[in-house]
């Protein structure tokens, strides 16, 4: 039986459609002439400003999407995220990253347990090992101070904590603290990222340390016996409860791996892996390197992001709004893909990170009862640092294919620079370009406009930009760990806000399974062949051919 919540829903659903339809007749060029709707189309947050006028929007359609989020339940369901209710319904398990940033006052609570002091007393674990080990009171082996740390895991246990690594870089705060220190990343189940990762290194003064929320991944796991390896062959097996320490919700695995359970840092089943960043799997590499004051402020801005989404009214809620705009071009509008484009070197990871934060989470096509979705979900995520996307992928946006764009800026350099003779700061020079585009991609340019320029008649189709093409601009005041913090939070929230509109489980992953699955027959296949010169059997006639082929090389 179809409830009245589900007439509802598909009322909205229906004039959203018709809205979509009438979008065709609308051109950007012409709705941004619209002084009120251009003013209307603006929200901010401490730190942040939100312009969205230029997506193919009319005040309207803006106004039929907030009334699907109210049908749909929108406020109940964050609310029972933040309630600690278990909304990830096919693993049984409730959504609280939010709980990672809260207050010590705050209480939030799943299966009849308060989580925000297990929260602190990890934080404050994590604060007494980084600050002995940044001052040199924890030594390695040999006596000598751990400056170097290798961080190994992948997917959710590795894109966050380098996406905020790499925005504080350069921060004067956080930079100033990361003084003599260096952090690397090792992903990669790839004899070469391993090489990558200690190239330079030396084993007595490196800190290896195993970040997985399992502690069962192959490739993470691999790569820690590969670093534990180096360690003991260098400095003797006592060496290795010094030299690594481990980040997991499985304890009895780091036990089982031979690292001392008192060096590792735990975190819940309640996280999920790529909401896992200011977990332990962000906080302690990121405190090693920048120190916990630093880590403080970055969990502050998260949870100032998380009270905002959780209190805003829709209207000037930037999760919300921009959750139901992505909703609007990839369900209504029916672009696959989105551009996520910063402005801002720091920000070089930042669309790495929202790749799998979005894509894991909302590419899916069932609803949270099994049933088909029937309508286009998640979009594929990409994006690069504006300039260098201008002078690579920028031609197809321009003239290409369709596809969103979020652009995202900072108001004040890091690290200003002004050259004597130039006609502006070199932070204005990368900023020209910020403004320019949401314009080129919204006007375009007329076979007319390239006619009157004298353009030669032949060459008009390929000078003319149709334009109309959609884009956000974001602008935040500042890069630093606070505001990373709330930039963090406001992109996990537009993904869990889009899910809950699609009806959808953002916080399971079971596609990535399969591929997990059929590595280990081949795994099989490898150990046999090369052991015992066993045939290679039981793959279709494309992967013997080319496992034949790899194992003849
Ligand atoms: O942290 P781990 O348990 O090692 O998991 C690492 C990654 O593994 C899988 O690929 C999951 O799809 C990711 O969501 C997860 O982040």
């Amino acid at each position: 039986m179809v409830s009245v919540v589900e007439t509802d829903v598909a009322a909205a659903l229906d004039a959203l459609k018709n809205a979509a339809s009438a979008a065709d007749d609308m051109h950007l060029r012409d709705l941004l002439m619209d002084e009120d709707r251009c003013a209307a189309m603006v929200a901010s947050h401490t730190g942040f400003l939100l312009d969205y006028s230029r997506q193919r929007l009319t005040k309207d359609s803006m106004s039929l999407l907030f009334d699907l989020a109210r049908r749909v339940g929108l406020s109940d369901k964050i609310a029972a995220m933040f309630n600690g209710d278990k909304i990830n319904t096919t693993e049984g398990r409730s959504v609280l990253h939010v709980a990672l940033r809260a207050p010590k006052t705050a209480s939030i609570t799943t299966d009849g347990t308060d989580v925000v002091p297990a929260v602190h007393e990890v934080l404050d674990k994590i604060k007494g090992f980084t600050d002995k080990v940044r001052s040199g009171a924890w030594v390695g082996a040999t006596g000598k101070t751990l400056t170097d740390v290798v961080a190994i895991g992948i997917g959710g246990s590795y894109l966050g904590p380098e996406f905020v690594f790499e925005a504080l870089r350069m921060d004067p705060k956080a930079s100033a603290a990361a003084s003599g220190r260096r952090l690397r990343f090792l992903a990669n189940v790839d004899p070469v990222d391993v090489a990558r990762a200690r190239e330079g290194l030396n084993p007595e003064t490196t800190l290896v340390l195993v970040i997985s929320k399992t502690f069962t991944t192959a490739e993470t796991m691999l790569n820690a016996r590969t670093m534990r390896a180096w360690i003991v062959k260098a400095l003797g097996s006592d060496a290795v409860a010094k030299h690594m320490v481990a980040v997991s919700t499985n304890l009895k695995g780091v036990e089982a791996f031979g690292i001392n359970p008192e060096n590792a840092f735990g975190f819940w089943d309640w996280v999920g892996g790529r909401y896992s960043v200011s977990s332990a799997v962000g906080v302690v590499p990121l405190a090693l390197q920048y120190g916990f004051d630093v880590v403080s402020n970055f969990l502050a801005g998260a949870h100032d992001m998380d009270e905002h989404f959780k209190t805003a009214p829709a209207e000037q809620n930037l999760p919300v709004i921009m959750g139901l705009i992505g909703v609007w071009n990839s369900t209504f509008l029916g672009y696959s893909t989105r551009a996520l484009l910063p402005y801002q070197q720091a920000l070089l990871k930042l669309a790495p990170h929202i790749q799998q934060v979005d894509m894991e989470s909302n590419g899916k096509r069932v609803r949270l009862d099994g049933s088909e979705l029937n309508m286009e979900a998640g979009p594929i995520n990409f994006g690069e640092p504006g300039t260098n996307g201008q002078h690579s992928f920028y031609q197809l946006i321009h003239q290409g294919r369709l596809v969103p764009c979020d652009f995202v800026a900072v108001i004040k350099s890091q690290v200003p620079v002004s050259l004597p003779g130039e006609p502006v700061s070199n932070h204005d020079e990368l900023m020209s370009n910020f403004f320019a585009q949401p314009d080129a991609l919204a006007f375009g340019k007329s076979a007319e406009q390239c006619r009157v320029e004298g353009i030669r008649e032949e060459l008009v189709p390929h000078k003319t930009f149709r334009g109309n093409r959609p884009s956000s601009s974001m602008l935040i005041d500042e890069l630093n760990a606070f505001t990373v913090g709330q930039l963090l939070a406001l992109f996990e929230h537009r993904t869990v806000v889009e899910g809950f509109i699609w009806g959808i489980n953002s916080f399971d992953q079971w596609g990535v399974e399969l591929g997990k699955v059929l590595a280990k027959d081949v795994r099989t296949q490898l150990t046999a062949s090369r052991s015992d010169g066993a045939d290679v059997s039981g793959f279709n006639p494309s992967t013997t051919m080319l496992l034949k082929k790899y194992l003849s090389g």
